[in-house]
């Protein structure tokens, strides 16, 4: 399996890595393609896929399959076995009682045709040291605390103690001790000339961590040598307005720092309500979550809708015949009713749009005015689409 995933994705692991190698995968998850090769047989393709747990709209957390490690042999691409592995996928999760599949795609054109469809985004933000933050009451009166990153202490103690707080449509708690650890790895290779992993972290008066961000720095010099290193942060959550305040004007003031990139945030992650001056900022888009709907019923019933709800789907999907009907979806802040009916349908999509839509991550009127959603009874596109939306951006973070 390590074989094929690295024919796949063209890479080798670094001999100094391969300690810090962690096998995540679980078992009884992973399906394999086998070919009868001139000297004997080889893995030509395979994928698996995690039980995850995925926040919804509501705060309720679904069962679904995190689709990952889908790799072909390059000697065996474009023959379908992609194509049939997906399928499979779609069969035995639906089989498991998984309410969605969800997934980081490698590539964006891949997993539209099996019903996938983005929905959540993630922003990359790259700031000047010294950016100016507002004043947010209580910030000074935390401690942020520095510290090498120690995965066996921080992991459960700060890391995940703090993500698992939060309350967000499209978070996805690390529920394995592999998974756990895989977050944290430091790969010696990725540093790059960079310190090994450091953690900031912000504790209220308690010591009750309220915030952390992993983080490397790395020194440059530029012109005139002025100090030019940058700070690089791929993993930062502050659970209140004084935490993320403490957290980032630590990051935004490291001696000899040029600047500060700060990756995976939501979309609306606090630091962007909390920077005086947006403009010059350097901020990036990115596709981070897909959602495949697996049972339309179970995931439009177990998400909360911030409005009145009443309309009339028609929902389009070519793999699950079960999705494909028409929908009754009635309900608003406490959950829905979903049932099939023969009333006329208001609004007409796909089920890859749906996912799109579902997390409240994607607007449906946006996807109706690229033509992606059908209004079909006039009036009932701009009610529908305030009710599938979600006060707090979907975002997941992390890759798996
Ligand atoms: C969730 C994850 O794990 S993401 C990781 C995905 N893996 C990678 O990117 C690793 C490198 N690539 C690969 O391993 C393979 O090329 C795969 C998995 C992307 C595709 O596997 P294949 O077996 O070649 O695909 P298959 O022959 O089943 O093609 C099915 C369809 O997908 C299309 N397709 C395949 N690869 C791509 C691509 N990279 N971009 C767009 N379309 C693609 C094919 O053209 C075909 O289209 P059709 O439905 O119109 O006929």
């Amino acid at each position: 399996m390590r074989e094929i995933d690295r024919w796949a994705f063209a890479f080798d692991l670094n001999p100094e890595d391969e300690p810090a190698d962690v096998w995540n995968l679980e078992p009884g998850r992973s399906v394999g393609v086998w070919h009868d090769a001139t000297r004997g047989p080889v893995l030509a393709a395979m994928h698996s896929s995690f039980a995850f747990r995925v926040q919804v709209p509501g705060g309720e957390r679904l069962p679904a399959a995190g689709l990952t490690w889908v790799g072909v042999h390059p000697g065996h691409r474009r023959r379908g076995l992609s194509r049939a592995m997906l399928h499979a996928h779609l069969r035995r999760s639906r089989e498991r009682g998984e309410v969605l599949s969800v997934l980081n795609a490698a590539e964006s054109g891949i997993y539209g045709r099996y019903g996938y469809g983005i929905a959540s985004h993630r922003v990359s933000l790259s700031l000047s040291r010294g950016a100016g933050l507002r004043a947010v009451p209580g910030a000074d009166a935390l401690a942020v605390e520095l510290e090498t990153l120690d995965p066996a202490y921080h992991g459960p103690e700060v890391v995940e103690r703090v993500h698992g707080a939060v309350v967000r449509p499209g978070w996805i708690t690390r529920d394995t001790p592999e998974l756990r650890a895989a977050h944290l790895v430091d790969w010696p290779s990725a540093r790059r000339g960079a310190e090994r992993k450091r953690i900031a972290v912000v504790r209220d008066s308690s010591g009750e961590p309220r915030g952390y961000a992993v983080l490397r720095r790395k020194e440059s010099w530029g012109e005139e040598n002025l100090p030019a290193g940058t700070v690089s942060v791929h993993d930062a959550l502050a659970l209140d307005p004084a935490a993320s305040r403490a957290l980032w004007s630590t990051l935004l003031d490291l001696d000899l720092m040029g600047q500060v990139k700060a990756h995976n945030l939501a979309p609306d992650d606090a630091l962007l309500g909390l920077l005086i001056e947006l403009r010059g900022i350097e901020r990036r888009v990115h596709d981070d979550v897909w959602v495949r709907i697996l049972d339309v019923r179970a995931a439009l019933e177990a998400r909360a809708y911030p409005a009145a709800v009443d309309v009339v789907l028609e929902v389009d999907d070519a793999l699950v015949p079960d999705n494909a009907s028409r929908w009754h979806v009635r309900g608003g802040p406490d959950g829905a009713e979903v049932t099939r009916t023969d009333e006329p349908a208001q609004l007409a999509l796909g089920i890859a749009d749906l996912g799109a839509v579902y997390l409240g991550g994607t607007s449906l009127a946006a996807l109706a005015a690229a033509g992606r959603a059908t209004e079909l009874v006039p009036g009932t596109l701009v009610p529908a689409a305030t009710a599938f939306a979600w006060p707090v951006a979907a975002s997941t973070g992390w890759g798996f």
